[in-house]
């Protein structure tokens, strides 16, 4: 990955910081990313994504405080909107959490497509995670409520940034007017990024 951020596991140096920091931890033989978010201390586990590189993992599945949390904080930083827009399936509780903190409406792509999802449009994505192209999808009952609408895209991370342009995609393709795109993390070179709002950087770590 060519310009991402990364973080040595030998030498825990957080390039970012721009110095030796001691965020990582082993337990029970497995090691895990410290960190605070929106206030919850949370020990993220690294994960290989590759034979060079780790990722911490960060799942908001099942955290009812770090979901409140990082919604209520990302709202306080977010603009004006109609509706909250996400992508299957991490993103699902900040989406929903957020609209309930905020303004009542959200809209999830979905990566599969059920049979009662009617007249359904899709693109594709393929995001740091998964080692296959998948597809997003929606339904005309979600698309038909876009038009004109100003629209926030959240998700729990964003790394590559290919869901968030697919789910931009769709946004535009129903003349959704995106008005800020926001995650709890902002990984690798994501952190350098001006147009999106995000809570934490978190960086990409090299096995070397
Ligand atoms: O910026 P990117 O490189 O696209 O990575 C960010 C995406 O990756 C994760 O989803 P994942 O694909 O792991 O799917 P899941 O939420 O269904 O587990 C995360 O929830 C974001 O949607
Ligand atoms: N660090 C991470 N944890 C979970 N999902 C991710 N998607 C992209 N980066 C991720």
């Amino acid at each position: 990955m060519r310009g991402a951020k990364l973080a040595s596991l030998k030498h825990n140096y957080c390039r970012k910081a721009g110095f030796f920091v001691n965020q990582i931890k082993t337990i029970d033989g497995r090691q895990y990313y410290h960190m605070t978010i929106a206030g919850c201390e949370r020990d993220l586990p690294l994960c290989p994504i590759s034979d060079t590189m780790n990722i911490a993992g960060f799942v908001m599945l099942g955290d009812v405080e770090i979901t409140k949390a990082s919604a209520a904080e990302l709202l306080k930083r977010c603009p004006e909107h109609d509706v909250v827009v996400t992508a299957e399936t991490k993103g699902i509780p900040l989406c929903y959490e957020m609209a309930r903190q905020g303004c009542g409406r959200y809209i999830v792509a979905r990566k599969s497509l059920k049979s009662y999802m009617r007249n359904p449009i899709h693109v594709q994505v393929k995001s740091i995670t998964t080692d296959h192209v998948q597809e997003l999808y929606l339904a005309e009952d979600d698309y038909k409520g876009l038009k004109g609408k100003r629209v926030l895209i959240v998700d729990d991370v964003i790394s590559t940034g290919e869901s968030l342009e697919a789910m931009e995609k769709l946004v535009e393709q129903f003349e959704g007017n995106i008005v800020g795109r926001a995650a709890v993390l902002a990984e690798g070179d994501a952190q350098d990024r001006k147009d999106i709002i995000f809570l934490e950087p978190l960086p990409l770590f090299s096995k070397e």
